[in-house]
């Protein structure tokens, strides 16, 4: 079998310091297979975006275990933690995209970490992407004069662009009306398989949930995969 994209292992974590210092997450344990969708759900606060924000190298882990592609990231020094960041893919709520930067611009920010490719390689490899999530037709706008919809897929492209292991997302539709959301997570859903990648979902937006393999609910800190079949019935 092959490893998983992600292993984590009784891994508990505080933010603060002496009295201030406050647990968010409790004793996590979750394996997520290579090519796996998962939806992380849950009430607001309850440490979806923390979870996330570790397995993504963007937080450093500090207690348990956390192997993404089987590199451990508890303990783990700088340059680990951001070989980590190059395997994987995001996408935010709000699409993040540099405003002074063209469609086309943005995307091709999406290969910048990567440090291997000339100019004229990245901007070829980014047009090709916006073309993939139907913007061929507006690489040279700036994000101002793009819908909702059209922002999130530039984010899309972005994300994708370099070809990563695992794409982590965090709200991805919050801020698109239902069509869009449903256009922007079968996008997602479609180049992701195409390209083997492992996606992780953390979501409220209960319609999107049939794009899963798997559900994980998370409440208080703490993981309840069991309470999915009560809570979305005929899933
Ligand atoms: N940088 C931080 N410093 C201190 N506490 C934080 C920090 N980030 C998050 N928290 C706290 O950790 C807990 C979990 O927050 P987190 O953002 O992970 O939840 P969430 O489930 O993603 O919520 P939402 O659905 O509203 O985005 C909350 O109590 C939050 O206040």
């Amino acid at each position: 079998m092959s490893q998983p994209a992600i292993a984590v292992t009784n891994l508990d974590h505080f933010f603060g310091k002496g009295e201030l210092k406050k647990q968010v997450l409790f004793g996590i344990n979750l394996v997520i297979k290579t090519g796996e969708i998962v939806i992380l759900t849950g009430p607001s606060g309850s440490g979806k975006t923390t979870l996330l924000s570790l397995m993504g190298g963007l937080r450093s882990p500090q207690m348990g275990s956390l192997k993404i592609l089987d590199t451990e990231l508890v303990q783990a020094d700088p340059l680990t933690a951001l070989e980590c960041r190059r395997q994987c893919g995001y996408i935010f709520q709000a699409h993040n995209l540099h405003s002074s930067l063209t469609a086309l611009e943005n995307v091709m920010m999406g290969l910048e970490v990567h440090g291997c490719f000339t100019r004229s390689a990245r901007q070829t490899k980014a047009t090709e992407m916006l073309n993939l999530v139907g913007l061929g037709q507006r690489v040279n706008y700036y994000p101002e004069n793009l819908s909702g919809g059209q922002k999130q897929r530039v984010a899309i492209a972005r994300a994708l662009v370099s070809h990563p292991q695992i794409l982590l997302a965090d709200e991805p539709t919050a801020a698109l009306d239902k069509q869009s959301g449903r256009d922007v997570v079968n996008l997602m859903q479609h180049l992701a398989q195409e390209q083997g990648c492992t996606i992780l979902l953390v979501t409220h937006d209960n319609r999107i949930l049939d794009i899963a393999d798997r559900i994980i609910y998370m409440e208080d800190g703490r993981l309840k995969e069991d309470s999915i079949a009560d809570l979305y019935p005929g899933h």
